[in-house]
Parts: C-alpha cells; sequence; structure tokens
C-alpha cells in the first residue's frame, strides 16, 4: 500500500503533515509513505510544477495524497509552467476523470454555516464532477487581433463518451445512496451542455431506479442556498463542478472542512487508483501561519482509505473523530475559533 505524499505550496505541507500523523497513528500494515514535489515547490527545484520524477512517483504509488499548489508570485510565468499546471497534469496524465466531493452538514457546525442552521442542518449531497475535459483542457489563447485588440479564449467541449462514463459513476454512486440524481448543466445557451443533456439522458435509462432531473447551472447555484437538502447527488462538468464545490463547502461551514477523491478505471492489488485533496487551495493569506484547518485533508486521507485501501473500518474511524471533535467544540479560525493546525490535528489523534 504505497501512497505518495504530494504537499504542494503554501498551507499544502502543514495540512498534509497532520494527515499523515492520523495515518500513522492507525499503524496499518504495508502502509508506505513517500514525498514527492508538485506545483511551485517543484518548479524552484527542478524548474517544472510537474517534474518527471514526480509523475514517476504517482505512476509507481497504489493512491496519492495531495496538498495543495498555487503560489501568487508565479501567476506571470507562461501558462505550462505554473504551478496549478501540476495538478491538472496529475488528473489527466493520471486518467482521474471523476471528481467525488461530498457535502455534509457537521452535527453542532449549523450555526457556522453561512446558510441558516434550519436550512444547513438537511445538507447531505454529493458532487460527481467530471475532472478531464471541458473548457478546462480545450485548446485555449491569449492573441492579438489585427485592430491591435487583445483577445483570449478557451474551447469548451466534452466528447458523448467523456460524458458517458461519468454519468455512469454518478447513477452508480446515487444507487448506493437515496437514489437522485441532479445533473447541472447549461444547455439553454451552450451545445457542449446540450450534448452532455441528452446523453445522460440516454444513461438513465441503465438505471431505472434513480430518479434523475436536469438542472441549468444558474439555477443549481440559487436552489443549492436556498434548499441544499434538496440535492442527493449531482453530476455535473469540470467548470460547473468547480464553482459549485466551493459553494456547498460554505453551505457546511468552511471550505477547510471538505474532502474530495479524483477516480478513474485503474485497479490496483488493493482497489481503485485514485488522488485524494481537500477541495481547497494554498491559501497564501494564513500560509506559514499555522492557521490552516486541516480537517478536510484527514478527510481526504479517509477517502482514500475506503475507496484506494478497501480500508472502511480506519476511514470510518478517522471520519467519526473529525465529527466528534466538531462536535465538542475545536473550532480552526475558519470557523470562528482559535485551534491552530497542529492543535486540530492532536483533538482528531486524541479521538481516533
Ligand atoms: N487543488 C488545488 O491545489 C487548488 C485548489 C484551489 C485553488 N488553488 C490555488 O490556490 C491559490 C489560492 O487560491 P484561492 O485563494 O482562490 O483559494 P483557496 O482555497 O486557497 O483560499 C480561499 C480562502 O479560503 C481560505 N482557506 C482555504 N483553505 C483553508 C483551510 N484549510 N483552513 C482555513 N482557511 C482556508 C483561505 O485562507 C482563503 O481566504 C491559487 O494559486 C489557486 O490557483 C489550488
Ligand atoms: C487549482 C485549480 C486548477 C483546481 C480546479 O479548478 O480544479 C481547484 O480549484 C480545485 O477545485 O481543485
Ligand atoms: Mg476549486
Amino acid at each position: 500500500m504505497k501512497v505518495a505524499l504530494l504537499p504542494g505550496d503554501g498551507i499544502g505541507p502543514e495540512v498534509i503533515r497532520e494527515a499523515v500523523r492520523v495515518l500513522e497513528a492507525l499503524e496499518l500494515p504495508g502502509l508506505t509513505l513517500f514525498e514527492g514535489d508538485v506545483g511551485a515547490a517543484a518548479y524552484r527545484r527542478h524548474g517544472h510544477p510537474l517534474p518527471a520524477e514526480t509523475l514517476e512517483m504517482a505512476w509507481a504509488a497504489d493512491a496519492i495524497l495531495f496538498g495543495a499548489v498555487g503560489d501568487p508570485s508565479f501567476d506571470g510565468l507562461e501558462r505550462a509552467l505554473r504551478p496549478e499546471q501540476a495538478i491538472l497534469g496529475l488528473r489527466s496524465e493520471l486518467g482521474l476523470f471523476a471528481n467525488l466531493r461530498p457535502a455534509r452538514t457537521f452535527a453542532g457546525l449549523e450555526d457556522m454555516s453561512a446558510l441558516r442552521p434550519e436550512i444547513a442542518a438537511r445538507i447531505d449531497l454529493l458532487i460527481v464532477r467530471e475532472l478531464n475535459g471541458d473548457v478546462y483542457f480545450g485548446d485555449k489563447a491569449l492573441e492579438m487581433l489585427p485592430d491591435g485588440r487583445r483577445r483570449g479564449w478557451d474551447m469548451m467541449s466534452y466528447a458523448e463518451d467523456e460524458v458517458r462514463r461519468i454519468a455512469h459513476v454518478a447513477f452508480r454512486a446515487a444507487q448506493g445512496r437515496k437514489g437522485r440524481l441532479c445533473s447541472v448543466d447549461k444547455a439553454n445557451v451552450l451545445e457542449t451542455s446540450q450534448l452532455w443533456r441528452d446523453v445522460v439522458g440516454e444513461v438513465a435509462g441503465d438505471y431505472p431506479g434513480v430518479a434523475l432531473e436536469h438542472m441549468y447551472v444558474d439555477n443549481a447555484a440559487m436552489q443549492l442556498v436556498r434548499d441544499p437538502g434538496r440535492f442527493d447527488v449531482i453530476v455535473t462538468g469540470n467548470l460547473f463542478g468547480d464553482i459549485l464545490s466551493d459553494q456547498a463547502s460554505m453551505c457546511v461551514g468552511s471550505i477547510g472542512l471538505l474532502a474530495s477523491a479524483a477516480l478513474g478505471d485503474r485497479q490496483t492489488a488493493f482497489g481503485t487508483f485514485g488522488l485524494y485533496e481537500p477541495i481547497h487551495g494554498s491559501a497564501p493569506d494564513i500560509a506559514g501561519q499555522g492557521k490552516a484547518n486541516p480537517m478536510a485533508t484527514i478527510l481526504s486521507a479517509a477517502m482514500m482509505l475506503r475507496h484506494s485501501f478497501a480500508r472502511e473500518v480506519e476511514a470510518a474511524r478517522i471520519e467519526a473523530a473529525v465529527a466528534r471533535s466538531l462536535a465538542e467544540g475545536v473550532r480552526g479560525g475558519d470557523l470562528g475559533g482559535s485551534a491552530g493546525t497542529a492543535a486540530i490535528g492532536d483533538a482528531i489523534l486524541q479521538r481516533l
């Protein structure tokens, strides 16, 4: 059970450190951790945000635990060398097309939601975000028009097989939950979305037990704050899923709480190969201050144990320890408290 740790930039190394303490406390036989460089940290040392040796390490691993990448001082670099290309490169090179981003209310935390507590109390949803296509990976350019104006453009597209495979993931997830799937698109304006809607509708024929609805993304953004409890599984494209998952995090209470799994088809001897990461970024505004909430990363490690190592018992132990910490008042700055990164890690370890 080989895990590649890719801490990255900003608060990435700070939150990964706490997740490693939790994993080590479980004393899982055969679990080995090794570390690689990604993002701005890798650019500084190797001249590239995703060096060949890091990619090799990723291929050799059974799972990846990823922190975050991004550093404002590198925003002026050509796009191919920017820190964010490391995570995009890993997702596409490794064929990790299915991004699971669960959002669930934690008991005792309803007051921290940006919504009214009685509305926040009902959240239990899963965003299934397509991760290898959409406007993220199409041709793009910044160019000069003949009349001297600058123009930027990005090609948005999905091929039907790309939509079909993520639709199957989402329908199967809905089968294992409350049996409701909401497909989010912008089919009233975008041809990419019309194809998305058509193909999701076709796949629905294989899942008669799942109730499918289609919703435009602007309405979905509104419904997510009006009544997030109405959603079970949401399936959507790369861009809309990115945006809606940050929004869902504040419905729960903080972006420091939301974990994620990026999965593909590849199976290892232990389970499904995957990359696990908090949905948040490198948070340059609080980096280096010991203030980051490591819960999202610790919960991502739990997802890793569940999906990549079939260790449901240990995954549930981690999740229960996080939930108990929150129920007993452990709060980072993101939740209006004063507990630092290491203190939150200590609290979870004590309750493991
Ligand atoms: N997967 C990734 O690696 C990833 C994801 C998102 C953003 N980014 C990158 O991160 C950099 C910063 O982006 P941003 O500011 O838009 O988003 P961000 O998620 O890094 O931060 C947004 C806000 O949330 C806060 N925050 C985030 N995580 C937190 C945590 N664990 N505990 C407490 N507070 C937390 C930050 O302090 C900030 O105020 C950019 O370079 C961006 O490209 C990377
Ligand atoms: C850093 C960026 C490329 C990334 C994304 O847009 O997918 C991030 O926002 C995320 O949510 O993981
Ligand atoms: Mg994002």
